[in-house]
């Protein structure tokens, strides 16, 4: 039975991606016969809203849109003994401007006004090709990072399991999924396209094995949203997943970089919000953005909305005396996009940082179910870190426990400082060496003719002890006062009760999950049917 639930989700995992590789490959198409056709500015505006370009991606050799609609019109006909009815008539009352896809998402238009006579003889080598070709695409895609988070992950076909949820999929208006229509709002539309363009990002890349320790913040973020996105089924009634997870902690200890692999790993559109400089930026109108922001997270589900420095604008409500109205609102926003996103069945995940958690607004408080305390990294992560940086090969026998155990209290981005000072003296060093050399400027040439003037070879030093040892005179640990407040903090309003999830299965085949948080024993038992259903009995064991 856990195999088929590991089978099931891997099948419906390749499902999404292959819907995923086919609607790049939809914009890569359109966006090549706009070009072919001349229809440049398009071409580029639609680059510019897909976050696709020709540059990244080209249509396959002897592939394109007129000669895919010239097959298709084939084998349709060859099919059902009539011809496919591509375009119909729409009444244009109601369109000004942009023709716009209509709701219902089925109509497929076709600029044919195209003159170029494709061949399209010897249609079967090519379609054979044509497959061959679009099977190379979705092989290569898979190794390259992911291009179309922005057009949403493709999670939504739940029901892709036969050929004509499948077909669905296609027709789905997301398929093509630009920007919501906010034509009504025309601010709307400079806020979406501000949001898109700087705050929505494609793929952050960054996986949870690049940070290094903070493994129950992994393993609890994996299960508050890998996991339910994997497998729905289980996560229902008492199971909801988490919706709003607060990571606080020193600065500089890998809370940005837990939500970026959060988004990664899990494949949902990632929006990045700096709270300090969005609301400056925006001043008077972050009300707005908030709002549109939430809504874009919606239309592009699953997201995951990350926004850093959550102090700085969800600070407690009136306690500044001189508190702008604007902030005002924009917080009323915030909470109410809040409450929206914890009702709702949309898969938005909404992950918070701040370093200043007990300055945080009460209310807000409340809807951050989940409260992580990142802290300081630990010996071993401190030595992990120094590794990746500054690997053996580029170092004289470095002797990594003890520097770990020297640097204790930096935070990471303080180490990584440390190490890339340390890597430069040796650089510095061979800098100098290059610059003492008094150049005989007839030798040089010589050398240069005899191509000799390659640096490939020219390496600099390795890393000793004492680059080591003096970087971390130079730079001095972030000052982390706070480190006992955090801890009272933690204890005061952190999450203790760990949701944990480990699947197990009993003697007669039910699956169960243990949850940490039983008050007996540490251990819960949630125990679902052979369907998977949740029953709903919570029992300690
Ligand atoms: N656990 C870690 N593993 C690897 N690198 C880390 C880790 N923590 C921090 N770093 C390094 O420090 C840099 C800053 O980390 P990050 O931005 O995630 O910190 P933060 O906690 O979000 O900081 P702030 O609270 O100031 O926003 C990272 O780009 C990374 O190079």
């Amino acid at each position: 039975m856990l195999n088929k639930i590991k089978i099931d989700s891997e099948s419906r995992l390749s499902e999404e991606q292959k819907i995923k590789d086919r609607r790049r490959n939809v914009i890569i198409l359109i966006q090549r016969y706009l070009v072919n056709a001349g229809y440049i500015d398009s071409a580029t505006k639609l680059g510019t809203e897909s976050n696709l370009s020709l540059n990244q991606y080209d249509a396959a050799d002897n592939i394109d849109l007129y000669m895919i609609l010239c097959e298709f019109e084939q084998f349709y006909e060859m099919k059902f003994m009539k011809p496919p009815k591509l375009v119909k008539k729409v009444d244009g009352q109601n369109t000004p401007g942009l023709p716009r896809i209509p709701s219902s998402g089925k109509s497929s238009s076709t600029n044919t006004s195209n003159s170029n006579n494709q061949n399209s003889t010897g249609s079967n080598k090519k379609s054979t090709q044509q497959s061959k070709e679009k099977d190379n695409n979705n092989k290569d895609a898979k190794n390259e990072p992911d291009s179309l988070e922005i057009q949403g992950t493709g999670v939504q076909q739940k029901q892709s399991n036969n050929e004509e949820s499948n077909q669905k999929d296609w027709f789905d208006p997301r398929v093509l999924k630009g920007l919501p229509d906010y034509s009504d709002v025309p601010e709307f539309q400079q806020l979406a396209a501000y949001l898109q363009r700087d705050i929505c990002s494609e793929n952050p890349n960054v996986k949870f094995s690049d940070i290094a320790g903070l493994d129950q913040a992994k393993k609890l973020l994996k299960e508050a949203v890998l996991v339910p996105l994997k497998y729905p089924h289980f996560f229902q009634g008492i199971l909801e997943p988490w919706k709003g997870v607060l990571l606080f902690g020193p600065p500089g200890t890998g809370k940005t970089m837990l939500a970026k692999a959060v988004a990664t790993e899990c494949r949902t559109t990632f929006f990045n919000v700096q709270a300090s400089s969005v609301v400056s930026k925006w001043r008077g109108e972050s009300e707005k953005l908030i709002r549109v922001l939430f809504d874009l997270a919606r239309h592009y589900e699953p997201s995951t909305i990350f926004i850093d420095e959550m102090d700085s604008i969800m600070g407690q409500r009136g306690s500044a005396g001189n508190e702008h109205e604007g902030g005002r609102r924009m917080k009323t926003e915030l909470l109410i996009q809040l409450d929206g996103l914890l009702k709702s069945k949309k898969r938005v995940f909404l992950l918070a940082a701040s370093n200043l958690p007990w300055d945080l607004d009460i209310a807000m408080l409340r809807r951050l179910e989940k409260r992580i305390y990142i802290p300081l990294p630990d010996q071993e992560s401190r030595e992990s870190m120094i590794r990746r940086y500054i690997p053996q090969e580029m170092s004289e026998n470095l002797n990594y426990p003890q520097f770990a155990e020297a640097l204790k209290n930096y935070s990471g981005s303080d180490i990584k400082l440390v190490c890339k000072e340390a890597a430069m003296k040796p650089l510095r060093r061979l800098l100098s060496q290059i610059e003492d050399i008094q150049v005989d400027v007839r030798t040089a040439k010589q050398k240069k003719q005899q191509n000799l003037t390659s640096y490939d070879d020219v390496r600099p030093g390795p890393v000793t002890e004492t680059d080591f040892a003096e970087a971390m005179n130079q730079v001095k640990p972030s000052p982390s006062v706070f480190e006992n407040q955090y801890l009272k903090w933690e204890k005061e309003s952190g999450s203790h009760d760990f949701r944990l999830y480990t699947m197990a299965q009993n003697s007669v085949g039910r699956q169960y999950f243990l949850q940490e948080n039983c008050p007996k024993n540490g251990f819960q038992k949630v125990i679902s049917n052979s369907d998977g259903n949740i029953g709903g009995d919570l029992e300690c064991i």
